[in-house]
């Protein structure tokens, strides 16, 4: 479990400060996959370095199963960095060292003997699929390889915490998928022991293996919950950015009102479009939309086009008796465009 209080980084470029962490709090219990999610500049290499102490934070702590990072020194320090496994977009092995001796290497740096090195990182090399690479060299791997390899080197210690920064973003869409599919395995394999924190730009990635998900902006984190639970109102930015449906200016029907409907579940199985429009009498048209399954649950986000001259405000009130969110999002007049 990791856990993390109220963190803080502060830069300082010539007079001006910047607070590239500005009270960062989140806990990823073992079992579970937490995505951390932000802009460019948002604070999220900030965030990795100062999770694993590769640059100090100003202040606040960084607990892994109880044990305080920040408050550890030298030898102390380095075994509890021990207890987090990084992988970066990058594997950046050794080129001049086999696959195997590069997973062996955080266990050379620690005196594991020859023999017990070797060992571990043949069951790693299995245990990431590349059980007949081991003598291989990086040069002859591809990227998506090389960034099994780099996993492999994270577990060589047998860490508590996996930190994942951007670890897919330099791979093709397959390889990415595979890699995902790789992270859960190892979350499936190890959940009484093993948290897991990701730290990416990519919606996909969030959307693939989070249970939980947390929007870092300014070096604030401004919404955080269950992946379910964050994406299940309209308002919400974590809903928007997760399933949000771009403006479809070029369909939209003149003189209408918009209206766009969330539902989940259950819910999402409903005939509730057919049912609306018996209800209040008018013939709603679908815009836009999309339906997609995140963590094992069913979500439906449409745009409809409510004809003017009929009552928007209860084909909302009809959506929401059915389960869904449902708001009025524009008023198309003729001859006007789409805001
Ligand atoms: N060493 C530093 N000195 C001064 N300011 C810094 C330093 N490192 C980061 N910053 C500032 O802190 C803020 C957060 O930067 P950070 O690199 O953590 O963001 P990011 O989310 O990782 O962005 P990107 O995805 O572009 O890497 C930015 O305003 C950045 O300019």
């Amino acid at each position: 479990m990791i856990t993390v209080t109220d963190l803080r980084k502060v830069y300082h470029q010539g007079k001006r400060e910047v607070r590239a962490l500005d009270g960062v709090s989140l806990t990823v219990p073992a079992g579970s996959i937490h995505g951390v999610i932000g802009h460019s500049g948002a604070g999220k290499s900030t965030l990795v370095r100062c999770l694993t102490m590769l640059d100090r934070p100003t202040s606040g702590a960084v607990e892994i199963n109880g044990v305080d990072l920040t408050a550890a020194r030298s030898d102390a320090l380095r075994t509890a960095r021990r207890r987090i496994g990084l992988v970066f977009q990058q594997a950046n092995l050794f080129d001049s060292r086999t696959i195997e001796a590069n997973v062996a290497y955080p266990l050379e740096l620690i005196g594991v003997g020859r023999e017990k090195r070797r060992e571990k990182a043949r069951e790693l090399l299995g245990l990431v699929g590349l059980g007949d690479a081991g003598n291989a060299y990086p040069a002859q791997l591809s990227g998506g390889m090389r960034q099994r390899v780099g996993i492999a080197r994270a577990l060589a210690t047998d860490p508590d915490v996996l930190l994942f920064d951007e670890p897919t973003s330099a791979l093709d869409p397959r390889t990415t998928d595979e890699i995902l599919d790789l992270i859960v395995s190892l979350r499936d394999r190890n959940p009484d022991d093993l948290a897991v924190l990701v730290i990416t730009h990519e919606m996909h990635v969030v959307k693939k293996i989070c249970d939980s998900v947390s929007l870092l902006e300014g070096g604030r984190i401004v919404e955080s919950g269950p992946l379910t639970s964050v994406v299940k109102h309209l308002d919400g930015r974590l809903s928007q950015a997760l399933l949000g449906i771009p403006p479809h200016a070029h369909v939209a029907p003149s003189d209408a009102t918009l209206v766009d409907v969330l539902a989940s579940g259950d819910h999402a199985a409903l005939p509730m479009i057919a049912h609306t429009s018996r209800e209040v009498g008018a013939e709603l048209a679908i815009l836009a939309g999309s339906v997609e399954q995140l963590a094992g649950t069913t979500f439906s986000h449409l745009r409809l086009a409510v004809p003017n001259g009929a009552d928007a405000d209860r084909v909302v009130e009809e959506l929401k008796k059915l389960g869904a969110d449902a708001r009025r999002t524009a008023e198309i007049r003729e001859e006007e465009p789409l805001a």
